[in-house]
């Protein structure tokens, strides 16, 4: 038995849901360019969870379950109040409040696929409510309940700030959340698909797929991003910046992947929304620090921007909070982690693969006082 080192190139499940072949990524056979241009976020997450575009109807069923499952119970929001706020990361209390959420639903442990697609539903509606009710809590404001009659991307973002928000800034966000919804067998559908087959329940999945979005080297990127235009601060500093981080070895946080080798087919559309929205916003510093350092690591290290990169200044631009970057990531993301947990329930096996041993020879159990 040989390992093959954080499973590079290893093909562990047939998947119907999305596709990376040659650097194009497609969702249910449709290309994220399309998409990413036309579609609404509520008809991605039809599209991943049924495989096919929803008709009108169908689309006014999926908006109308939504809408009428995005509350709260009250004892998540009571239980933000309970926690140490200044000291926790809202990645952490999401993980948390999802798995709370579990707790206060009657069907968490009920296998059947309609209780599993209601449980589908409850969470997705739910999660945006929590990411922006622990927002507000966390400053001392009164959480905003959601809007029935608002799409999902500006529903969002009115319970985020307590106002409605501009066109464009529903554009960009919608666009945003359509482009992070699935991406095949990546690090955290991984790890809700290893979750879920030993039939676990779905919150557990989305646990556990929380957990493995919030590091650095995955969904936790775009906070660093943000956190490295913030240090550079204008153009003129960028190159001793990134020239001084890549000497040290140090990984520049928005590049590289493991699966694209041209380049993230999503940068471009999120890099087009930071040109839009910094000018918007008057700080199109941010923009073009990014434009300098996307053109020094491609020419020094060859490697591309990938979709965390220019996520970074559009959600900035946006007024949202840094930290908060990484759970939109999962408020999007939980669309592709249900789709795989349901797809992994329908044709199960437990996910157990063998590890090469490198340890020790065979050993002699020798008595604690002669050792
Ligand atoms: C939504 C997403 O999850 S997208 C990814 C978000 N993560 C990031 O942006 C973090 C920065 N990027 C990275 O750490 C990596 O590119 C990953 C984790 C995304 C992919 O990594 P892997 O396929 O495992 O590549 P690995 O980390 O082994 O890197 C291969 C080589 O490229 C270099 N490299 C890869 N990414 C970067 C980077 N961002 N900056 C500088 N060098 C890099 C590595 O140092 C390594 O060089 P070496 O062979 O000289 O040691
Ligand atoms: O696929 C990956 O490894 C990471 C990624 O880009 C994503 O999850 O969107």
């Amino acid at each position: 038995m040989t390992a093959t080192k954080g499973l590079e190139g290893i093909v562990a499940t047939t998947s119907k849901i999305s596709s990376i072949i040659d650097d194009t990524l497609t969702y249910a056979g449709y290309d994220i360019d399309d998409l990413a241009k036309n579609a609404t976020f509520e008809e991605v997450i039809y599209l991943l969870w049924h495989g096919s575009l929803p008709t009108t109807s169908q689309l006014a069923e999926l908006t109308k379950q939504l809408a009428d499952n995005a509350a709260i119970p009250v004892e998540v929001l009571n239980h933000f109040k309970t926690y140490p706020i200044d000291k926790v990361h809202p990645m952490g209390a999401l993980r948390t409040a999802i798995s709370l959420l579990g707790l206060y639903d009657d069907e968490s442990d009920v296998m059947s696929d309609e209780a599993n697609y209601r449980k589908a539903i409850r969470i997705q509606a739910q999660i945006p409510t929590v990411v922006t009710a622990f927002s507000r809590v966390r400053k001392g404001l009164e959480p905003v309940a959601p809007r029935t009659d608002l799409s999902f991307a500006a529903n969002f973002l009115y319970m985020l700030n307590g106002k409605e928000p501009s066109s464009i800034e529903v554009e960009a966000f919608n666009k945003a959340l359509v482009l992070h919804a699935d991406h095949e067998l990546n690090a955290s559908t991984f790890t809700a698909r290893v979750c879920v087959a030993t039939l676990s329940d779905i919150y557990s999945g989305v646990t556990a797929a929380i957990g493995a979005l919030k590091g650095p080297l995955h969904g936790g990127a775009n906070e660093q991003v943000m956190k490295m235009l913030s240090e550079i601060g204008s153009v003129d500093q960028a190159v001793s910046y990134i020239t001084a981080k890549l000497d040290n070895k140090e990984k520049i946080m928005g590049f590289g992947h493991r699966v694209y080798r041209k380049g993230d087919p999503r940068a471009k559309h999120l890099r087009e929304m930071s040109k839009k929205l910094t000018e918007i916003t008057g700080q199109p510093e941010y923009y073009e620090i990014s434009i300098k350092i996307e053109e020094l690591v491609t020419t020094q290290k060859n490697l591309p921007p990938n979709v965390d990169f220019y996520s970074a200044s559009v959600y900035h631009s946006l007024g949202i909070d840094h930290d908060l970057f990484t759970p939109i990531f999962a408020v999007s993301r939980t669309s592709g982690w249900i789709a795989h947990i349901l797809e992994q329930y329908s044709n199960n096996r437990l996910i157990r693969p063998r590890a090469e041993y490198t340890g020790p020879g065979l050993q002699k159990y020798v008595p604690i006082e002669k050792r």
